[in-house]
């Protein structure tokens, strides 16, 4: 389409930012200006370092994308959330045919929580030079985006090549693997999950909100690195590593905000961390404001096993073993789709089989708390715990593979062993489990570790 026949949309303007000292993550800056110089980048992936093993996240600043381009995202985002809610729901979204499409702002029911409330998003596919969903059949884009595509196909290119790229490079840098490791497993031109997501989170009095402070609970993110554009309303919190308290994350004018998530945290057997984050009511002086944010969410290609890289950083730290470090076990650990595929049926309601909800009628209470345990040999070991402690968790074992008839008979094979979960090895238990037993290659652990306050 010409750009004469696009719609004509209303500059953004930022929201004034708050006046409020509200108790900041310390987050560490990346400033790409800096990337182009050896000794520089040497310096930023040290930084990086330190952030993405301690906090996961941190914040991006000159990174080069133009601020007309992200500003021309917000309004794009804004007059798309101004349709219809007819309109906006022709391409509402089916989580388990990807993620493509709108969800509305009604609460989203997840197995165990209330996911979201009170805001509403769009998926937007990644675009190939024609201009299509680089996945068939991801077809679910309204008209409306369909006339933009072209900026939106820019943005998403520049996120990959300004940000995304060179924060892999550093990544590998710190890994000590070569600079091109994490990149040949994102590779923008073939299929993946990565998407552009639009979010809009309603704004409402204080007075009117039965739901509670939170819009979005306490999550990781599922792929690997998410870059989060803010407009200047504050919201977003994480949990501290340090006392595990949340800490708002400051909206800085210009800068990305970004995370690396669980299976960026599988690559790394642990070593980069997917912290826990949520999404609050803002603080007084913006709480009349909606709130939007634009997130590229990094997702490796499809094809990629989930090993740990083969690290001489995370050898020397004792991390990975020598088998793990000569890649052992490429050929029986399962490929990023199908982790993707199983974490989203894990995930919802639908689509469920009784038999991926095995572990479930142990504990039929989907919130009831258990302690546990696990070791690499030994698999996993479940105490249920009546008293809510400051952690459990919630188990479910999937098969990505055509279901095996002959599950384990009883669960007590899986029952065994110390020490007990807790969240500082909640990372080493998801990435062990998945292939804890042996006799079935291809098993899918999740493990979903809960403190109280997640469910705040
Ligand atoms: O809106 C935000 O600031 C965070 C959104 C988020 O956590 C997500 O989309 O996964
Ligand atoms: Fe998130």
């Amino acid at each position: 389409m010409e750009p004469a026949m696009r719609p004509q949309l209303e500059p953004w303007v930022a929201p004034p930012e708050t006046a409020m000292e509200l108790d900041w993550a310390p987050l560490t800056r990346i400033d790409l200006s800096k990337f182009e110089s050896l000794d520089d980048r040497k310096a930023l992936a040290n930084d990086l370092k330190q952030a993405i093993s301690t906090w996961g996240f941190w914040s991006v600043v000159n990174s080069g994308i133009p601020q007309e381009l992200v500003n021309r995202m917000f309004s794009i985002s804004s007059a798309f959330f101004n349709l219809s809610v007819e309109e906006k729901n022709s391409v509402a979204m089916d989580a388990m045919r990807g993620p493509v499409g709108y969800k509305g702002p009604l609460a989203e029911q997840m197995k165990t929580h209330l996911l979201q409330v009170d805001v509403e998003y769009l998926h937007i596919p990644i675009f190939n030079s024609q201009g299509s969903s680089i996945i068939p059949g991801r077809d679910r884009i309204h008209e409306f985006i369909n006339v933009f595509k072209d900026e939106i196909a820019e943005f998403q290119q520049l996120c990959y090549d300004m940000v995304l790229k060179k924060l892999f490079i550093l990544c590998a840098m710190v890994l000590e693997v070569p600079d091109d490791y994490f990149i040949q497993r994102h590779r923008l031109e073939d299929a993946s999950d990565t998407h552009i997501r639009m979010l809009k989170y309603l704004a409402r009095s204080q007075e009117v909100d039965e739901n509670g402070e939170v819009r979005f609970v306490g999550h990781t993110d599922i792929g690997s690195i998410t870059l989060l554009f803010p407009a200047s309303i504050s919201g977003l919190q994480i949990q501290s590593p340090v006392d595990q308290e949340w800490k708002w994350v400051k909206p800085d004018p210009g800068s990305i905000t970004c995370n690396s998530a669980d299976i960026l945290s599988l690559l790394t057997k642990g070593y980069f961390k997917s912290v826990i984050h949520r999404v609050v009511r803002p603080p007084a002086d913006q709480i009349k404001l909606p709130r939007f944010t634009i997130g590229y969410i990094g997702r490796p290609t499809h094809d990629v096993p989930i090993v740990p890289a083969p690290s001489p950083l995370l050898l020397r730290e004792g991390i990975i073993s020598e088998a793990e470090m000569n890649g052992k076990f490429e050929s029986e650990v399962v490929t990023c789709q199908e982790y993707m595929n199983g974490r989203v049926k894990h995930s919802y309601h639908k689509d469920e089989t009784k038999k991926e909800r095995l572990l479930e009628r142990h504990f039929p209470d989907q919130r009831h708390y258990c302690k546990g345990s696990c070791t690499k040999s030994q698999g996993l070991v479940l105490e249920c715990d009546p008293d809510i402690g400051s952690s459990g968790c919630i188990i479910t074992i999937f098969s990505s593979l055509p279901l095996i008839e002959s599950l384990p008979s009883t669960t007590s094979a899986l029952i065994q062993t110390s020490p007990p979960i807790n969240f500082n090895n909640y990372y080493l238990l998801n990435n062990v489990l998945y292939r804890f037993n042996q006799k079935f290659t291809k098993w899918l652990v999740f493990v979903t570790v809960f403190t109280a306050r997640n469910f705040k």
